[in-house]
This record gives structure tokens, sequence and C-alpha cells, in this order.
């Protein structure tokens, strides 16, 4: 089954000379249970395309399906169902993670918006959301600025698992992180995507990245996708010369990606 199912979507911004056309009738799906990278130089429209997924920028025109019903975002109980359905995680954890409140008390929280749990088991369920990110679950009584970049983004992944969405949306989570923390980053989300059978987009502007997590791969320019094709056709065969332009930058890129670091301590 489909999960997403992007059709025709053409998303403005207001701009001084007049509207800017961030998406430009783009389509696209994720099949459940599967990753769709969706990857693209800085401007392309990939972030406006995320956020008119969760209704944060209004859709021009087109239709965005999620499990075969379209996607509201009008009214509260739109956004509460929207939320249950679809999370998303961003470059910068610390927009997701309330300088004030332990990890414990992020990741229970999420836990608990659409699910009644009592106390232990609320406990319970923080230690395996820490777990599955791949972090100490004593780590559970620090703040935010008590731990790493790293680690930050993991509990930013953790707080959005909580929820069990249908759809995780993952906008460039891993380029604010230093390279050798980017690759166990990423492998964590590899995991955890085959692990829970999570049906995932994944954005970013380094194709490599993008790669490695992805089962297919959309190249997005100027608000269009140019090519979308399964990864490792992508990277035997590209089909458009931009692709092309963005495999010829990256000669590596059929190397294995670099090994990770061990996990990075705290500060
Ligand atoms: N809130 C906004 N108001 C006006 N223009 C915007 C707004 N957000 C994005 N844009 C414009 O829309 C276009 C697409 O931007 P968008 O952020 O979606 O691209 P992107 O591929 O995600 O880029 P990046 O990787 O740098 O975030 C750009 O021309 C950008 O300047």
């Amino acid at each position: 089954m489909t999960v997403l199912r992007v059709t025709d979507l053409t998303v403005h911004h207001p701009g001084p000379l007049g509207q800017v056309t961030a998406v430009d009738g783009v389509s696209l799906e994720v099949p459940s249970g599967t990753t769709l990278g969706l990857v693209g130089e800085s401007g392309s429209g990939k972030s406006s395309l995320a956020r008119a997924i969760v209704g944060l920028v209004p859709v021009h025109t087109g239709r965005i399906m999620l499990d075969g019903r379209e996607i509201r975002a009008r009214t509260i109980r739109d956004r509460r169902r929207l939320g249950r359905l679809v999370q998303v995680v961003l470059q910068d954890p610390d927009t997701a993670l309330d300088p004030r409140m332990t990890v414990r008390q992020t990741l229970g929280e999420a836990a608990t918006v659409f699910h009644r749990l009592d106390r232990p088991a609320r406990d319970k369920r923080v230690t395996e959301l820490l777990e599955l990110v791949g972090l100490d679950p004593r780590l559970a009584g620090r703040l935010p600025r008590q731990l790493s970049g790293g680690q930050r983004q993991r509990v930013a992944l953790a707080r959005a698992l909580a929820v069990e969405p249908g759809l995780l949306i993952a906008d460039e989570v891993t380029s604010a992180l230093d390279v050798s923390v980017q690759a166990a980053v990423l492998n964590t989300i590899r995991e955890l995507q085959r692990r829970l059978g999570l049906s995932m987009l994944f954005i970013g502007h380094n194709l490599p990245a993008v790669c490695h997590v992805s089962d297919a791969v959309a190249v997005m320019r100027h608000g269009r996708i140019v090519e979308t094709a399964p990864t490792d056709a992508l990277l035997r065969a590209p089909q458009h010369p931009y692709t092309r332009t963005l495999l010829a930058a990256v000669p590596s890129l059929r190397t294995p990606p670099p090994a990770p670091a061990p996990e990075e301590q705290p500060p």
C-alpha cells in the first residue's frame, strides 16, 4: 500500500518581487515500509515540499494523500490527526527539544500524546525509545544542553518515533552533524527503518547520504522532480543530466560509507 502519494503539487511563497514557485507540479509516492530519498541542491524546494505535506505552508494546487485519504490541515482536529500520522525530524534538533525538559520528560510527553500510559509504563517506554535510537537509557535525566549534537538528534528521532507515526519525514537530519557522527546517525536511521518497517521520506542535499538510506531516490531541481528511480538504478544508470552532474561530483559514491565513529561522548 502507498502511505504517501503527492500529485501535481505546487507551493508558492510570497517574495518581494511577487510569488516564488518553490514546488512546481511535483508528484511522488512513498510505498508502505520503504524510504524515498529526495535529493537536490539548496533552494530546489525540498523543505517547501515537506512543509506542505505537514500543513505548515499552504498547498497552491495538487493533492496530498496519506493512506488513501486526502490530507487537510485546516482545523486543530485535522492537525492532530496529521501529527498522529506524520512526524518530521529537522536539521536542527534544538527546534524539537524544549531546553528546560529532560530527555525523560520530552519522550514521556510524546509517548502519551496519543496513548494513555501510567507512570511505570511511560518510564519503560522512554527506556525502549532510547535503546531504539542507540542511546544509553541513563541519559534520560539529562537536559538537551547536556548532550552532544548527535545525541540530541537521536533524542529528536526518538521523540518522533514515540508517536508511532505512519510516515516519518527526515529533513536534512544529519547536515548539522560532524561527518563521523553523520555516518552513525544515518546507520541508525537505516536500521530503524528496516526493523520497524517505517515509511520514510528522507530529504537531503548530500547524494551519498540520501542513497545510503533510501530504496528509491527522487532528484529535485528548481521545484521539479527531474528523475525518480530505485537507488541501485539511479547509481548505475542515471537518466537525467542533472543526476549525472550530482553523481560526478561524488566519485567515491560506489565505495561504502565511512564506518561510524564510536558513540560520541557528551560534553
Ligand atoms: N517562507 C518563505 N518565504 C519566501 N520564500 C521562501 C520561503 N521558504 C522558501 N522560500 C523560497 O522557496 C525556494 C525553495 O526553498 P526550500 O527551502 O524549499 O528549498 P530547499 O531545497 O529545502 O533548500 P535548503 O536545502 O537550502 O533548505 C527558494 O527559492 C527559497 O528562497
